[in-house]
């Protein structure tokens, strides 16, 4: 295990900010802290980066005993949403500052910075000063600079969240290949569920400074622990007094055993989906069943609003 988190708590005032946490981060793999707003992501990443102190618990990184070593002693590559360049150096400078601390010789640093920038494709960028890339330029450098003193973890805390949503998703497939080829143990926090399904490894959702389920990207999705973990990870509707998966219901036209009637109150295209609104006969106070079915399917079944249809579950969720 690369990062082993055991027993970690951590109040503010009286404000439990962190209970109990306990983890096992594997060596070499990318794992996202996923998770709602002020659940503790960015405190437990601090912690581990020895940039916060718990109240109690430990934390071992490669084995190494690191509850009280300073950050600097944790041998860890930081990475934060607005990432602090230094303004006046190049970006070649700025990859370069903590090999020049480390008093490297001047021509292994050129050749690690070079392989850096080659990494991150901002080899032609190398001169310039950080205020004239982009956003999504300036968060490649702040990477190459984490990865420059070879941390034995990479620590990115919403690396991508200041960015738009076209620049995200180019840099989140750029993290998934930048990740096959180096290899570093990496943990991202992000709050983006899509973001941590396609990019991660192994995926630890955390909620009200607790640990709700840790797995892979399909086991979480596919068998959730709780209607927590089940709601967060993607959109549900409520069937049956149960929570389900909007495409994991079916429509039919004609009666079938086990299904139930509705009515269509409303359908949607957004893009190849169709999203249907169903009122389910007799229950006129409940909120309308969401359903989603492929455009073709829509086509083929001829879903019109205000047509009696029957409402079944595919799977078995929960
Ligand atoms: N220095 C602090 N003093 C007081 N409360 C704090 C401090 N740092 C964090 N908190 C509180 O602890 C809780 C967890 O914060 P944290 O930043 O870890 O959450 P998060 O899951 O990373 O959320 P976000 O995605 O919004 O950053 C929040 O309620 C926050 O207000």
């Amino acid at each position: 295990m690369s990062i082993t988190v055991s027993g970690i708590n951590k109040n503010f005032g009286d404000f439990v900010a962190l209970q109990d946490i306990n983890l096992e981060i594997p060596s070499g793999q990318l794992t996202a802290l996923l998770g709602p707003s002020g659940g503790g992501k960015s405190t437990l990443l601090r912690i581990i980066a020895g940039l916060e102190n718990a109240d109690s618990g430990s934390i071992t990184i490669s084995g190494q005993e690191a509850t009280h070593l300073p950050a600097q002693k944790r041998n860890v590559g930081f990475v934060f949403q607005h990432y602090a360049a230094f303004k006046h150096m190049s970006v070649a400078k700025n990859i370069a500052f903590g090999l020049e601390i480390r008093k490297l010789p001047k021509a292994r640093i050129k050749e690690k910075v070079d392989s850096l920038l080659e990494l991150v494709h901002l080899t032609q960028f190398a001169d310039r000063l950080p205020a004239q890339l982009s956003g999504g330029q300036r968060q490649r450098m702040a990477l190459a600079r984490a990865l420059a003193i070879e941390p034995s973890v990479l620590l990115l805390d919403e690396p991508f969240g200041a960015l738009d949503a076209k620049v995200r998703k180019e840099l989140r497939d750029w993290l998934r290949r930048l990740h096959d080829e180096v290899h570093v143990t990496t943990l991202f926090v992000t709050h983006d569920q899509e973001e941590a399904l396609e990019v991660s490894d192994n995926i630890v959702v955390i909620n009200q400074g607790r640990v709700e389920q840790v797995g892979t990207p399909d086991e979480l999705y596919d068998q959730p622990a709780n209607d927590f973990v089940l709601g967060f990870l993607g959109p549900v509707t409520e069937f049956q007094g149960r929570l389900v998966r909007p495409h994991d219901l079916e429509v039919f036209r004609q009666e079938v055993p086990g299904a139930v009637a509705g009515r269509i109150a409303r359908s949607t295209r957004v893009g190849f989906e169709v999203r249907l609104e169903v009122e389910l006969n007799g229950s006129a106070d409940a909120a309308p069943v969401n359903v989603v079915v492929t455009r073709g399917e829509a086509r083929a079944l001829g879903l019109t609003v205000g047509d009696t249809v029957f409402l079944g579950l595919q799977a078995v969720l929960v």
